[in-house]
Order: C-alpha cells, then sequence, then structure tokens
C-alpha cells in the first residue's frame, strides 16, 4: 500500500518538470532567436530600418562585397536617406544624400567625433604599433597625435615641402619619359604615381625616399599596406561582427593578419634602424620620427609617433594613386582630349613659359580649369566610398529619432557624391567645368562651404587634405604640360564611378589596370624642365 502511494507520488513529480520542460522549450527558442537577432544597440525608435535582416548575420550578406553601392540603391528604393541596418551583433546608422552627410558631420560634430574599434584591425593587427589617427577612438592621445599630424600636414607646412613636390613629381615625368621611349610606348600610370605618394610621406616620416618604380621595400609597404586596407572591410571580416567566427579552429583571418601586421612592425622597425643610423652618422634628414628619436620638445611617446608616421603613410599611399590615376583615365578618353586642351590652354593662359609651370606648380595652386579637374575628381570617384567609421559619443537627435552615444555612424562619400539632388541630373557624369562659372576664361566658381564629401568633414575630417591637393596638382600640372595623354586601344580605362575599382571590398578603392599612350607636347621645353629640376633637386639634396 505504502509502495503504491510512493510510486504514484514520484510519478507525478516526474510528470510536473517534464512538462515545464516541453513549455519552456519554445520561450528558449525564442530566446535563442532574439540572441542571433540582437546588437549592441537596440532599434532605434523613430529611423527606419531596411527589411530583411537575418538572424546572425543582420544585413550583412545583403550588403555583399560593394556596401556603398547597395546602400545608395536601398536610399532609392525605400526613400529615406538616414536609415539603420546591422552589421552581424552590430547596428549602423547609414547616411546617403549630401545634406545629410554634410549635416551629421558638420551639424554634429562633436556628437560623432569618435571611431569604432573593430576585433581584426584593432585587436590583431594593431596591437603592435598602435592605432592610426584614422582609426583611433577619440582620447586624449589621439587628439595629441591628430593636433601633430595638423601640423605637419597644415597650409603653412607646405612651404617646407617644395623641394619634396619637385622631386617627386619630376620623377613621375623623368621616368614615363624613358619607360615609354618618350610616348613610343603605352603605360600603365599607376606604378609611377604609387611611388611618388608613398615617397612624399616616407620623406615626411622619416626622411627617406626610394628612387625605383619598383624598389623592393617600397613594393613591400604598398603590398602590405594594401592588404591590411582590406581587413578594415566589413565584408572581408565577418568575424568583426559575428564573434563566434573568431573562435574557429585555425582561423585563417586572424593568421593572415598577425602575418601582416609582422611584417609591417618589419619594415617600419627597418625605417626607424635607418633613422636611428642616419642620426649617429649626423646624415638625417628633417623629418617627423627623428625630431622624436631627438626628443626635440615632443610630448608624444614611442607608439604615438609609429602611429603618426603611420597614418601618414597609409593615408597617402592609396587615396594619391586611386585620384590621380583614375583622373588620367578620364582625360585620356576621347571627351577628355576636350578637358586636357582647355586645361593647357588655361596653364599657358597664366604661365605663357611652360618652364614657369613647372616652377610655380609646387608653391601655388593657380589654374582654374586644373582646379576643377582635380575637385571633380576627387568627387566622382570617391576613393573611400563609405569614408571612415564613425561612432557618437553623444546622442544624436535626428529629426526626433534618438541616435544612442556608442552607435556606429556610416557616411555613404560615393552616394552623397553623385546625389543628383545636391549636384543636378548629370551627378553621375564626369564634368569638371561643374566647378567652373565661365569657361572662356576658366574661372572657379566662389568657395560655398564642401564641396564634396571625398575628404570627409568636420571633427575628424582628413588631415592629408592640403599636401593631397598640392600633390595631385603638381603632378597633374607637369604631366599635362609634357604630355598629350591617349587610352590605349587595348587597355582603355574603365571611367564608371563604381566600376573603376576593382577592389570595392577594399577600404580605399584601387583603379582597374589601363594603359594611355603620351604623346610628347614639346620635347625640348620637356628636356629643358627636366634637366631644371633634376639640378634644383641635386641641388638641394646634395650630401
Ligand atoms: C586624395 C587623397 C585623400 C583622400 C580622398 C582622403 C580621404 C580621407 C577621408 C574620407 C578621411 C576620413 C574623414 C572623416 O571621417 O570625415 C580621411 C582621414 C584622414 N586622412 Fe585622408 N585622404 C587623402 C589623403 C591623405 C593624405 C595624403 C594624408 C597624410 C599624408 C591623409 C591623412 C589622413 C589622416 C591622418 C586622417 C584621419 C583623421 C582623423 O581621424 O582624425 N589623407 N582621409
Amino acid at each position: 500500500m505504502i509502495d503504491i502511494k510512493l510510486e504514484e507520488h514520484l510519478t507525478l513529480l516526474g510528470a510536473i518538470p517534464r512538462t515545464f520542460v516541453i513549455a519552456l522549450i519554445p520561450l528558449f527558442l525564442y530566446m535563442i532567436y532574439k540572441w542571433t537577432l540582437a546588437t549592441d544597440i537596440p532599434h532605434i525608435t523613430g529611423l527606419p530600418e531596411v527589411p530583411g535582416a537575418i538572424p546572425i548575420f543582420g544585413h550583412l550578406l545583403k550588403l555583399g562585397d560593394d556596401h556603398a553601392t547597395v546602400c545608395e540603391r536601398w536610399w532609392r528604393q525605400y526613400g529615406h536617406s538616414v536609415f539603420q541596418i546591422k552589421l552581424g551583433n552590430t547596428r549602423a546608422v547609414v547616411v546617403n544624400s549630401f545634406d545629410d552627410s554634410r549635416k551629421m558631420l558638420l551639424g554634429h560634430q562633436n556628437a560623432v567625433i569618435d571611431r569604432p574599434k573593430l576585433y581584426t584591425f584593432h585587436g590583431v593587427v594593431s596591437s603592435t604599433q598602435g592605432f592610426t589617427i584614422g582609426s583611433s577612438p577619440w582620447d586624449e592621445s589621439c587628439k595629441k597625435k591628430r593636433k601633430a599630424a595638423g601640423t605637419a600636414l597644415g597650409r603653412p607646412a607646405l612651404r617646407n615641402y617644395h623641394p619634396m613636390f619637385d622631386l617627386e613629381s619630376y620623377c613621375i615625368v623623368r621616368d614615363i619619359f624613358r619607360d615609354s621611349s618618350n610616348g613610343a610606348v603605352e603605360l600603365n600610370i599607376r606604378p609611377y604615381i604609387q611611388r611618388f605618394a608613398l615617397n612624399t610621406t616616407l620623406t615626411l616620416c622619416y626622411g627617406i625616399r626610394m628612387d625605383a618604380v619598383y624598389d623592393d621595400l617600397l613594393r613591400e609597404i604598398l603590398h602590405v599596406g594594401s592588404a591590411i586596407s582590406l581587413l578594415r572591410s566589413a565584408s572581408e571580416n565577418l568575424q568583426d561582427y559575428i564573434p563566434a567566427l573568431r573562435y574557429l579552429p585555425n582561423n585563417e583571418k586572424t593568421a593572415r593578419s598577425k602575418d601582416l601586421r609582422d611584417r609591417r612592425d618589419a619594415y617600419l622597425n627597418l625605417l626607424l634602424d635607418k633613422v636611428r643610423a642616419m642620426i649617429e652618422k649626423g646624415t638625417d634628414k628633417p623629418c617627423i620620427s627623428a625630431a622624436i628619436l631627438k626628443d626635440e620638445e615632443t610630448k608624444l611617446t614611442g607608439v604615438e609617433v609609429s602611429s603618426i608616421c603611420l597614418s601618414l603613410v597609409s593615408g597617402g599611399f592609396e587615396t594619391i594613386p586611386g585620384t590621380l590615376t583614375s583622373t588620367i583615365g578620364s582625360l585620356s578618353t576621347p571627351e577628355g582630349q576636350i578637358w586636357q586642351d582647355r586645361a593647357y590652354e588655361d596653364i599657358k593662359r597664366h604661365y605663357p613659359d611652360i618652364r614657369d609651370a613647372w616652377i610655380s606648380s609646387i608653391y601655388e595652386e593657380k589654374v582654374p580649369y586644373v582646379n576643377a579637374i582635380l575637385k571633380e575628381a576627387g568627387r566622382y570617384y570617391t576613393v573611400s566610398a563609405m569614408s571612415l567609421p564613425r561612432k557618437t559619443v553623444t546622442e544624436v537627435n535626428w529629426n526626433g529619432a534618438i541616435i544612442p552615444p556608442e552607435t556606429m555612424i556610416l557616411i555613404n562619400a560615393q552616394a552623397g557624391n553623385h546625389d543628383v539632388d545636391h549636384f543636378g541630373p548629370d551627378g553621375g557624369k564626369f564634368d569638371p567645368e561643374r566647378w567652373l562659372k565661365s569657361i572662356n576664361p576658366p574661372a572657379e566658381r566662389e568657395a560655398n562651404g564642401l564641396p564634396h564629401l571625398s575628404f570627409g568633414a568636420g571633427s575628424r575630417n582628413c588631415s592629408g587634405q592640403y599636401i593631397a591637393s598640392r600633390l595631385l596638382y603638381s603632378a597633374l600640372i607637369r604631366l599635362l604640360c609634357s604630355y598629350k595623354i591617349v587610352a590605349s586601344e587595348e587597355s582603355p580605362p574603365n571611367t564608371d564611378y563604381v566600376d573603376y575599382n576593382q577592389f570595392k571590398t577594399a577600404l580605399v578603392a584601387i583603379p582597374r589596370d589601363f594603359k594611355v599612350r603620351l604623346i610628347p607636347r614639346d620635347d625640348a621645353v620637356t628636356s629643358e624642365c627636366l634637366n631644371a629640376a633634376e639640378l634644383r633637386t641635386k641641388e638641394h639634396y646634395k650630401e
């Protein structure tokens, strides 16, 4: 009797938890489902969200390889220039139109002064040399680094670099003169411009340059730098937004990041050792790292100095070649011949003697038509299509929707730069003359605020934009003075503002390869300009 009762009792006890467990299963599954949809920042009420986010990935798979173009399409498809998306576990606000980008970057500049930290780039690649300025969160150290970079790259500093502008832009023409047999052989001009851009920042940071276009160290720096730029891309690095992927065995991404980090450390240490050796021999050139190594009134730490040098080197080595190569691509097309002729005429109008144009190009940017070409190239070929990501430090009230602190803000510079509501119906066309108020003679429109989004804007805008502008100008003037540039028939340039870029996942565009024919304008004058530049630079840099 007692045994039967006990059995009944036990069955009853066992039944309750089983029912309970069965009842909990849907709840448990629901919680897992919610967890796979969760983001660092909860849904922002009042701000449209693009439909179709899936668990774990959010919108990452829909964004594919070309985030800027997909977001631009969503803007037009759903009718909202500003919307929220989910990058795995990270909520981001994307800003597309020109006017909204300007409002976010300038109207809320104190709120969007921060940069997000990403696992692969910040945690693995940057663990030894510190973060570049462009990837540093906003703190005291970043403030000091940005200030130091601002001093080294600001307008007043440019006058110290005239000999460097002279030497590096002379070397482009010198080498294409030689390698094209003065115009007889078609050339891919990007490698010459890569050396130009890299030598400039290496000179500023280390007082070192490489003379050969295919120098081993130069190519290693360019190769590693480009590979690292890929590691900052959202589509290449799912592990930044889906943390579970970090723990997969044989994590190829982390191994590759470490390898690139080690290769970068190796050349950065080599460069610094070279500077140390030069200081010892008394042959060092004035440069940022020598000043620090000699402890000339600096309050920066060693890691901060590495970070500044890294920022300058990585700030210019892809952006300048990306912009200038594509500019030359557009100028080399049949339509571009007219722009070249008008630019050449305008150069001659300002400098009837071409030798003066060569020299003046290093210290003033006075030819309106050339300025218009470069402004248009900056806009049209938005080399950093999604700019550099920002993060809010305080709330942003966006038309009533409260974007909380710590939210990632993505400025779709490509979309804003081709916004037909701002630039007119031909916003998708390359047309330098949009920046001129008259064509005959060319006269620039008055600068009226932000011309385009390619250098960003506001509190974290590009520190290098003045030096970038002078570099682009001096190189273009010297090329236009020396050659008529004509696209190759076998390897013509791609001039589509999206498709010209062969790696849409990278942070900075890499134009597809193409070739041009360089038809000499006036051999005798070009030779004279080259000889004079060689003498000037030899005189300046003599040991
Ligand atoms: C055509 C050339 C260039 C383009 C299109 C470009 C574009 C940009 C963009 C879009 C940003 C982010 C701006 C923002 O968040 O608002 C940036 C930041 C930056 N750029 Fe450039 N850049 C160029 C050349 C250079 C050069 C030559 C240097 C240095 C020598 C440089 C150094 C920097 C630095 C240090 C930052 C980080 C600023 C910060 O986060 O505070 N850039 N650049």
